[in-house]
């Protein structure tokens, strides 16, 4: 029996972590604090209680716990990360006076992102607040135009007009949810954007975007949103120039927000199904008494009712096992994960040339216009699709109702990609499977992944032999046409047109699926 071990932190606060599973799930209406209108937003997201994670969150940050540490959260897929930070987040903003940009949401990716903001918009306008997002959606201009205002001119009515054509454009919203590479834009870029005011810096899948510079944005904000200027630190002093100007003065450690009523301290929420704990990438963050918040004995735990199987195939018969797989599951939301965007194209393309398969698939990859890959997604979302055939694009945070099945068809690398890719089925305390398919040299290497995660039982799973049989002849006249259109999108490719093989897999000789 595997016994869990637990690996010792290198960082000492990360050794003993308040361990999310002591908490129940608990009744809205038994929420310390929680602001009523809030409460009736999320009666109509359907939602009665806090998840454990929730309620975890809340007490450490609302209450009573009153923000006084950074808050670091490693608790599994699905299990509701997103909501136990917007809801301290938009119940503290919700007294606010002034409207600025005062929360800051930062995701991986656009479709990350979009998701996290109608989170948002789902509860922040009970009390008041606008939620924006610079994700790179629409144009910057648009983008701009929804996010920065000038101040209304009659509050400037008694100034002299030379005066008011200096009043700076001002943010007009009081939670932005974004991408690095938007924000960035919108740092460098962008007339009255500022990060002067921020209150709340959220790191969502934390050890994604630690992994990647991208254009340096969290060096960027960290250093925007703190002030070592000491000629500054005097609130009410003379620095303060314009009548609707407020000037946030900072300070981190134990002095924040003391002496001359400066402004709170910038205040941190990192999260991640797979946490880091490394202290070299989570230096990065500048973390104020962080406290860790985790579910479990070892660093990652699989969703309570996830159960996972393996399938073990010969690497020319993958595709008709995934089929056959497919036919079984009987058109139930299904997931497809590849190991590239060349594996997910070839493999969706072989299955057009199955002909009559009783389930609607599509393929959905970085490749693909965002235009494109924001319509598949829509089809899956409603159930025009029922199969999406993915790159690893698709393994963090998504959150689609009703997937019931993931299905590895490459096998992944590392335990944290099974993590982050099972866990888009089993969500909110739901059931869902997960299948890896295996060719038998990699059946020992995928138990060993498995055991770095709790609760890792993995069953085997078969197929039966008569479908397989049954669909040998036509998957031979598949292969062949897959041949031929790698060969004509090599052939476009190399005349201008689209990219869709790299040069190393349209230049195989034999053009296989495994
Ligand atoms: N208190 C709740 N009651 C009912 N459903 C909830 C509650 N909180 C969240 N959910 C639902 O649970 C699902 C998962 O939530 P969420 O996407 O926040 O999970 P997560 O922990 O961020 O997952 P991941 O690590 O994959 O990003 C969502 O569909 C959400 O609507």
């Amino acid at each position: 029996m595997d016994v869990p071990q637990k690996r010792v932190a290198h960082l000492p606060w990360m050794r003993n972590p308040l361990d999310i599973d002591q908490f129940e799930q608990r009744p809205l209406h038994g929420v310390s604090c929680l602001d009523p209108r809030l409460q009736e937003a999320l009666g109509k997201m359907q939602i009665e209680s806090l998840f454990p994670v929730q309620l975890a969150v809340w007490l450490e940050t609302v209450g009573p716990g009153g923000f006084e540490r950074d808050i670091c959260v490693n608790s599994p897929t699905g299990s509701g990360k997103t909501l136990a930070y917007a809801l301290p987040i938009v119940q503290s903003l919700s007294t606010r006076k002034i409207r600025c940009l005062r929360a800051l949401v930062v995701l991986p990716t656009r479709d990350l992102a979009l998701q996290v903001k109608e989170v948002f918009e789902a509860i922040a306008p009970a009390v008041g607040l606008t939620v924006g997002s610079a994700v790179g959606q629409s144009s910057i201009a648009d983008e701009i135009s929804a996010l920065i205002k000038r101040p209304r001119s009659e509050r400037y009515s008694s100034l002299d007009p030379e005066y008011e054509a200096q009043i700076e454009p001002e943010t007009s919203v009081d939670i932005l949810v974004a991408t690095p590479g938007r924000l960035m834009d919108h740092i460098t870029m962008t007339k009255g954007f500022s990060l002067e005011h921020l209150r709340f810096l959220v790191v969502d899948e934390t050890d994604r975007l630690l992994r990647e510079a991208y254009q340096s944005w969290l060096p960027t904000v960290l250093q925007l949103t703190s002030s070592t200027n000491q000629d500054l630190f005097s609130c009410g002093s003379s620095t303060i120039s314009m009548p609707h100007s407020l000037t946030t003065i900072r300070r981190t450690g134990v002095e924040r927000g003391f002496k001359g009523r400066c402004y709170p301290r910038l205040m941190k929420i990192i999260l991640s199904a797979t946490l880091t704990q490394d202290p070299s990438k989570l230096s990065q963050l500048e973390l104020h008494h962080p406290i860790l918040l985790a579910s479990g004995m070892k660093r990652y735990r699989l969703p309570e009712k996830l159960k996972s199987f393996k399938l073990i195939c010969k690497s020319k018969l993958k595709p008709l096992c995934l089929v056959a797989l497919l036919e079984e599951l009987k058109g139930q939301k299904c997931i497809v994960f590849t190991s590239s965007v060349e594996s997910t194209h070839r493999l969706s393309t072989l299955l057009s040339f199955f002909g009559d398969v009783p389930f609607k698939f599509s393929e959905y990859s970085r490749l693909q216009r965002q235009s494109v890959r924001s319509k598949t997604l829509k089809a899956f979302r409603e159930g025009a699709i029922q199969v999406l055939i993915a790159t690893d694009a698709m393994t963090r945070g998504m959150d689609v109702e009703g997937i019931t099945n993931v299905i590895n068809y490459d096998m992944p690398s590392y335990v944290k990609t099974y993590i982050h890719r099972a866990g888009r089925t089993a969500r909110a305390g739901l059931s869902g499977s997960c299948f890896t398919l295996l060719r038998k040299h990699e059946v020992k290497r995928f138990d060993s992944m498995l055991q770095k995660a709790e609760n890792n039982t993995c069953t085997l799973r078969t197929v039966p032999s008569q479908i397989i049989n049954g669909l040998l002849p036509v998957y031979s006249i598949a292969l062949e046409k897959l041949k031929e259109k790698v060969e004509s999108e090599a052939a476009r490719r190399k005349y201008g047109g689209g990219f869709k093989f790299t040069a190393k897999s349209s230049s195989r000789k034999e053009v296989t699926c495994t």
